[in-house]
């Protein structure tokens, strides 16, 4: 399975919101980092057909999906940024309409809507109204509708904004386990959600596809940069000055600094091994 992205350019107005995006992507988990306003959500809609590009094509498995019409959108599962859920209806009921507004056939609805259930372990919650689920709850709903289709590609919005660190682990296992047969493209700019779990991400920025590849080839290129410092609390403000700080740790009477610097800096400084928020901040300080 391939999906390719050549030159996708989108203008709003006179805004230019993509800039010549161009990338291919097959079976696994990408995870898409940008800060806020990148463009993420608007490459997201072009991917699942409901935002044309104003020039530029994606090609799914061969075709452009521009002319593939539905038959494409029969590949999708989608879980937007904010999902409406219509509290009332009972878990299964929700369930049972997403199927119908998928065309899924009646006999196998019963059975689907139990195996993704059990996917994203909510099997114990199918009689429960929606509105009395937890924020966790309701965003595995969201991938389990997302899913029913058996889609090629799984597209999820921020999906971890706001659960906690137990959901946000749980969730990330879901999608690794979905990312071993489908393309799950995972946008975020919560940078630890795809970490463990990408086999590639892919960092936008102004529209602009700014870096793509596994975590250890962008690890690599800022090896040699990352240094633990220890500092005293009367010198912090200097050093936040002087030095991009990433972080600041108490350590006992001092304080250690995580700083990104080409060259080593003064005093007590050791190199750290860095890590995917170290490139992150260091394109976004
Ligand atoms: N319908 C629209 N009309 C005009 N401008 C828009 C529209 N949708 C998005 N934009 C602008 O396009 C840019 C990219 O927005 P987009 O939502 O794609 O970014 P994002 O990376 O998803 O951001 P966030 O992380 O905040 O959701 C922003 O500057 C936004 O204000």
């Amino acid at each position: 399975m391939e999906l390719k992205l050549e030159q996708i350019t989108k203008q709003y107005g006179k805004k230019t919101v993509l800039q010549g995006i161009s990338t291919t992507l097959s079976a696994g988990v990408y995870g898409l980092l940008g800060p806020n306003g990148a463009g993420k959500t608007t490459m997201i809609s072009i991917l699942i057909g409901i935002l044309r590009a104003d020039q530029g094509t994606v090609i799914f498995n061969g075709e452009n999906i521009a002319l593939l019409g539905t038959a494409y959108l029969d590949k999708i599962g989608y879980l937007p940024q904010y999902p409406i859920f219509y509290k009332n209806f009972r878990v299964d009921e929700f369930l049972k309409y997403m199927c119908a507004v998928k065309g899924i056939p009646q006999k196998q609805v019963k059975t689907r809507i139990e195996e993704v259930l059990e996917l994203v372990n909510l099997t114990d919650a199918y009689r429960k109204k929606v509105g009395a689920l937890s924020g966790g709850m309701r965003q595995r709903l969201g991938i389990a509708q997302a899913i029913l289709n058996h889609p090629a590609i799984l597209i999820l919005d921020e999906p971890t904004a706001g659960l906690d660190p137990t959901e946000r682990i749980r969730f990330r296992n879901i999608i690794a386990r979905l990312g071993k047969d489908k393309l799950v493209l995972l946008a975020t700019h919560i940078v630890s959600d795809v970490e463990y779990i990408a086999k590639e991400v892919l960092i936008i920025n102004e529209g602009k596809l700014v870096l793509q590849g596994k975590v250890e080839q962008l690890e690599a290129t800022i090896a040699g940069k990352v240094w633990h410092v220890l500092v005293e609390e009367a010198e912090l403000e200097q050093w936040v000055e002087k030095y991009q700080v990433r972080n600041i740790k108490r350590q006992g009477a001092k304080f250690q600094l995580r700083i990104i610097s080409d060259h080593r800096p003064e005093g007590e400084a050791n190199l750290a091994s860095p890590t995917l928020e170290d490139i992150f901040l260091s394109l976004f300080p």
